[in-house]
């Protein structure tokens, strides 16, 4: 089996931050026992406000927590770990993710398994790896994303046509649904279902796939990291652009969204015994 690239791992962990699942007050009673799991081996637990106020405690702004604690925990769904990922981005803190989700691609470790992971964590037995995010940028909004920025139309009743160009030149018009852009890891969410490959979350590359292309040629494409791409919006109606399914910016017309690699990658802390094709067989049901 091929060995991944690992970040340095922590050193004398004393800390972390909890980040729960929106709108989800019924978590109350499990942060309360993830919080004693890590109390128990000396992890100092804080909780973010928004998450506080939603189990009525006192908590830390997102910053302020990046700036206190060793790692960050994301409890819920891949949606929680995908918004802990790019708001924490700046502050290059390792996540980890405890999945209450109900697919848990991106989460690692279950509640059944934390207690020996928290066993594993203190000895050192773990891994660390580090994820390519995308940033791009829209009139003076910039925003990272950990899965994808997709260019949507405005309205399901009409197509788009939106011009791309690499480092200043053409190369393709769509005209469709829209374009998904997505990172190595995001390639399994939307790039997927729209029939974009899958490509292994350590590759160095991103993926640029049409959506609903009116035109059977077009393919999705695979581009070196060090591709500037410029999305310009021909269609009179605008565009949509979606970031990691969450946060949304539009777009007007003859206006432009340009997109490369952060240079900085995402560390996201997993279980030694974490294996990627192990996770697409249990969450595609390859093979069976
Ligand atoms: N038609 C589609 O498949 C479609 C449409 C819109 C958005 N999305 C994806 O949803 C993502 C946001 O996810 P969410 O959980 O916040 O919203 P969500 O709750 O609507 O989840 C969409 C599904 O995608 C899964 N998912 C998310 N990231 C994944 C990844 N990297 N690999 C495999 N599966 C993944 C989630 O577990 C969930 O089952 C967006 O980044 C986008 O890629 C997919
Ligand atoms: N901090 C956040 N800001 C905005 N939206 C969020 C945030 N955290 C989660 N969400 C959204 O809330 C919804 C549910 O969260 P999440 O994905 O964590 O749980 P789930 O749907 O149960 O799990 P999964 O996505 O693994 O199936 C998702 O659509 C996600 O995009």
């Amino acid at each position: 089996m091929r060995i991944e690239k690992n970040s340095e791992l922590l050193t004398n962990i004393k800390s972390a931050g909890i980040i729960l699942k929106p709108s989800s007050p019924e978590l109350k009673d499990i942060y309360l026992k993830i919080k004693t799991l890590f109390e128990e081996a000396n992890i100092n637990i804080y909780l973010e406000d928004n998450s506080a106020n939603m189990i009525s405690l006192n908590g830390y702004s997102l910053d302020e927590l990046c700036q206190k604690v060793d790692f960050l925990i994301s409890v819920g769904g891949d949606g929680t770990l995908l918004s802990v990922v790019r708001k924490s981005f700046k502050f290059d803190k390792a996540v980890l993710g405890i999945n209450l989700g109900t697919l848990g691609f991106l989460t690692d470790i279950s509640m059944e398994q934390l207690p020996d992971f928290i066993k594993d964590l203190k000895k050192g037995i773990y891994k660390i790896d580090n994820r390519m995010m995308v940033e791009g940028s829209v009139n003076l909004n910039k925003f990272v994303a950990f899965n994808d920025i997709v260019i949507s139309r405005k309205s399901i009743s009409s197509m788009i046509k939106i011009a791309g160009k690499i480092d200043g030149k053409h190369f393709n018009s769509y005209y469709g649904d829209g374009v998904i852009i997505s990172t190595p890891t995001g390639s399994t969410a939307y790039n997927l279902s729209v029939g974009g490959p899958i490509v292994y979350p350590l590759t160095e590359a991103f993926i640029v796939t049409p959506v609903a292309p009116h035109s059977l040629t077009q393919r999705p494409l695979v581009m070196p990291v060090d591709f500037e791409i410029e999305f310009k919006i021909i269609d009179n109606q605008g565009a949509v652009v979606i970031v990691d399914g969450q946060d949304i910016y539009e777009v007007e017309q003859n206006q432009s969204i340009k997109i490369k690699i952060a240079k900085q990658k995402a560390k996201m802390i997993h279980r030694i015994q974490r294996d990627y094709f192990e996770v697409l067989n249990e969450k595609l049901r390859w093979g069976n």
